[in-house]
């Protein structure tokens, strides 16, 4: 028989003595539980090492209390638990517990006229942290959008009404001529430009709830012209009216969010970017708002 017992490094002293703000693992596979769906998502589990003598802290406890996230629909309260368990499995070695989760809600999506429907993904990260005994839970989610430049539109329309101008100087108006004239290219010279363009979300949160699908359908009405799922030529013609509806700078984006964002009860404060990744030229129109709720 081998008696001999395994070595253990990490109860050994450190030869520098220092703390570490965090140590841990980063990119864990496992699955979550959020709104139903089972999601594949990866963890960064970490804790502070207060104790700057002790060598190292035990990863394999980070790992093991992450089963829970398995198990359970994740929630603030759940998320509380976990880090807890971070802290009491490592009594005497650390203040402070943080979890960070990645991953990419599906939320399926209606056409906006023919009968049908698509996936869309969007990308969140839940960050949690039990720090000097306080609890946060931050999420961040992007939502991608269409916007179209409202300058654009208005120098188009003014080469559409200069050229009516020179294909009816002097000839009497037909309204069969100014129908055919309406749908040709050669009468509407000229289209604003477009851009796929991102709102990427940094929400502290507060109460009991994770309301990420709240939280994007919020987002997603405010901007109101969400990236489309399934698309037949009506709802692509639905899309180009929705868009010509909704003109906005990468400022009116910012402000309809800023006003979305304030009005829901679960938030605490926010940072939001919005991205208009422009077609006009090379770089990026950006803006960016934040926010704290003053204390009741
Ligand atoms: N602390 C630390 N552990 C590491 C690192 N890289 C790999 N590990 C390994 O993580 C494994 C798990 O460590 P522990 O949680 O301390 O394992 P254990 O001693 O069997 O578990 P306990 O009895 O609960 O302490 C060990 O085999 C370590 O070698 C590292 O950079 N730091």
């Amino acid at each position: 028989m081998n008696a001999l017992t395994l070595p253990d490094i990490a109860a050994q002293a450190s030869r520098q003595a220092l703390p570490l703000d965090w140590v841990g693992m980063c990119g864990i596979a496992l699955p979550i539980l959020i709104d139903g769906q089972r999601l594949a998502a990866t963890a960064d589990a970490g804790v502070s090492l207060d104790d700057g003598t002790a060598r190292g802290i035990h990863m394999s406890r980070l790992y093991l209390a992450l089963e829970m996230l398995d198990q359970q629909p994740l929630t603030p309260a759940l998320l509380l638990n976990v880090l807890q368990r971070f802290l009491d499995s490592h009594e005497g070695l650390s203040n402070n517990a943080y979890l960070r989760i990645h991953t990419d809600l599906l939320l399926k999506r209606a056409a906006l006229v023919s009968p049908l429907a698509g996936w869309k993904s969007y990308p969140v990260s839940v960050e949690a942290r039990l720090e000097n005994q306080m609890f946060h839970v931050e999420l961040k989610i992007d939502v991608a959008y269409s916007s179209t430049c409202p300058c654009s539109a208005a120098l188009a329309r003014q080469l559409i009404q200069q050229q009516f101008i020179d294909d009816f100087a002097n000839i009497p108006l037909q309204h069969e001529d100014v129908l055919t004239w309406l749908g040709s290219a050669g009468g509407i010279v000229a289209t604003p430009h477009s851009q796929r363009s991102s709102a990427q979300l940094h929400v502290q949160l507060q109460g009991e709830l994770l309301p990420l699908t709240e939280l994007i359908d919020n987002v997603e009405a405010a901007l109101g012209t969400a990236v489309q799922t399934a698309v037949k030529r009506a709802d692509e013609q639905a899309f180009a009216l929705a868009n010509g509806q909704n003109l906005m700078f990468c400022e009116d984006a910012a402000r309809r969010l800023n006003l979305a964002l304030k009005r829901s009860d679960a938030i605490k404060a926010f940072h939001l970017k919005v991205i208009h990744a422009e077609s006009l030229h090379a770089h990026d129109a950006v803006a960016e708002s934040r926010w704290t709720r003053n204390p009741a």
